[in-house]
């Protein structure tokens, strides 16, 4: 039996990635439980990254700590997890090095790799491996008590890959690049793993309370577009057509979904034909550019101001404002205002307030 929640105060969100006409846009930016944030630090304490990710209680009280800061301003919360977790239940070891990032002490070499070929084999159980991740979203939903809607989130098959073959975060993805190329039969049935895998995760974490979802393809844009057709796109979209059938399957109702392929704005074509309903778009894009090719789709938008405008003070911030309001028509349909991709640390606090303020003032009449 799916846990039943108190209703919603606020499914502004919702409505907008349904495509409907709304009185303002929901606001949330990606990564907003984070370092950023003193309370972050605090709560955090001397937990390892993963072990707040495996604890319920610190992963719910992390996900609200923005929710608490930007009460009234705020639309969204996300689980407080990571990416990697999937490579993690998938029997690959990774640690988070403060400082430097991800890292995998043992990444995949090649196919012939005992390793590679012991993942393929593998019946991973979604539901034991990722457990903590669905007890944290039923207790974060308990605690958000309606507030805003939950999102749930996965990472993107080919961003995964490249993650469990290069071992962490890359400059050249040689590794990356060597097994798409060299090996593409290997990778893509690897690929087409983790997507099942997604499907399965995704449906998991709806069962738990997630109201919404979204699949970060953060390295999309280190493929060329032929690449990106080839070795992202086939398995984005099999995750936005699998979805919704497992989810009909278990009983559940169809949620809203995201992608955002950073890096890939000649993709934006191709995902308006998918069947997300909301495309997240990152810097790269000219927001009244974006916004006619996806609204021509009927596909709502985020996005999807530089997060390094943060950083630039308030006038900087109210011009990116200005632009981002005028090009996504105004807020009243098909834009959910966020960056155009995490927060990074050591942004001001007061300084997302103050963007969040400056959205709500040009977008409320
Ligand atoms: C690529 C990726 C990862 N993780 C994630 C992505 C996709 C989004 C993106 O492209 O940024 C997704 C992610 N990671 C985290 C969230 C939490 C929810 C949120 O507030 O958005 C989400 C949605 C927490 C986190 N994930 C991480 C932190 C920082 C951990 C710490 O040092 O305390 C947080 C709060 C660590 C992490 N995790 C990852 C990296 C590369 C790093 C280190 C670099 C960095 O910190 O930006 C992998």
């Amino acid at each position: 039996m799916a846990p039943q929640f108190e209703p919603m105060k606020n499914d502004l969100i919702l409505r907008t990635a349904r495509g409907e006409k709304v009185e303002r846009p929901p606001m949330w930016v990606m990564r907003q439980a984070g370092r950023y944030l003193p309370e972050y630090h605090e709560a955090k304490g001397n937990n390892d990254f993963f072990e707040c990710c495996r604890s319920p209680e610190i992963a719910s009280t992390l996900t609200l700590q923005p929710i608490e800061r930007y009460e009234g301003l705020i639309d969204a919360a996300i689980i407080f997890s990571d990416i990697l977790v999937i490579p993690q239940a998938m029997g690959m070891e990774v640690i988070m090095v403060d400082k430097k990032g991800p890292h995998f002490p043992d990444p995949l070499q090649s196919p012939d790799d005992k390793q590679y070929n012991e993942i393929m084999e593998r019946e991973v159980d979604v539901k034991e491996s990722l457990d903590y991740v669905y007890k944290a979203i039923t207790l974060t939903r308990q605690k958000l008590k309606g507030r805003v809607p939950l999102i749930g989130f996965c990472g993107a098959p080919w961003t995964l890959l490249s993650y469990m073959v290069e071992g962490g975060g890359s400059k050249m993805f040689i590794q990356a690049k060597t097994w798409v190329f060299k090996y593409p039969e290997e990778s893509k049935v690897l690929l087409q793993k983790i997507a099942e895998f997604c499907v399965e995760y995704l449906a998991l974490q709806i069962e738990a309370g997630a109201q919404m979802i979204q699949v970060f393809d953060s390295w999309a844009g280190e493929l060329s577009p032929s690449s990106f057709r080839t070795f992202s796109l086939p398995y984005l979209t099999y995750i936005a057509d699998n979805l919704p059938k497992r989810l009909q399957e278990l009983g559940l109702e169809r949620v809203p979904m995201t992608a955002f392929a950073k890096g890939a704005w000649y993709a934006l074509d191709y995902l308006c034909d998918s069947n997300y309903d909301v495309i997240s778009l990152d810097w790269l894009h000219d927001p009244a550019e974006a916004y006619k090719i996806a609204r021509a789709k009927g596909k709502t938008v985020q996005g999807n101001a530089d997060p390094g405008v943060l950083y630039g003070g308030r006038e900087a911030i109210t011009a990116v404002v200005k632009e981002m309001v005028a090009g996504f028509g105004g807020g009243r349909q098909g834009w959910i205002a966020n960056l155009g991709h995490g927060i990074t640390p050591f942004v001001n606090p007061d300084d997302l307030r103050f963007y969040f303020e400056e959205i709500h003032k040009y977008t409320s009449s």
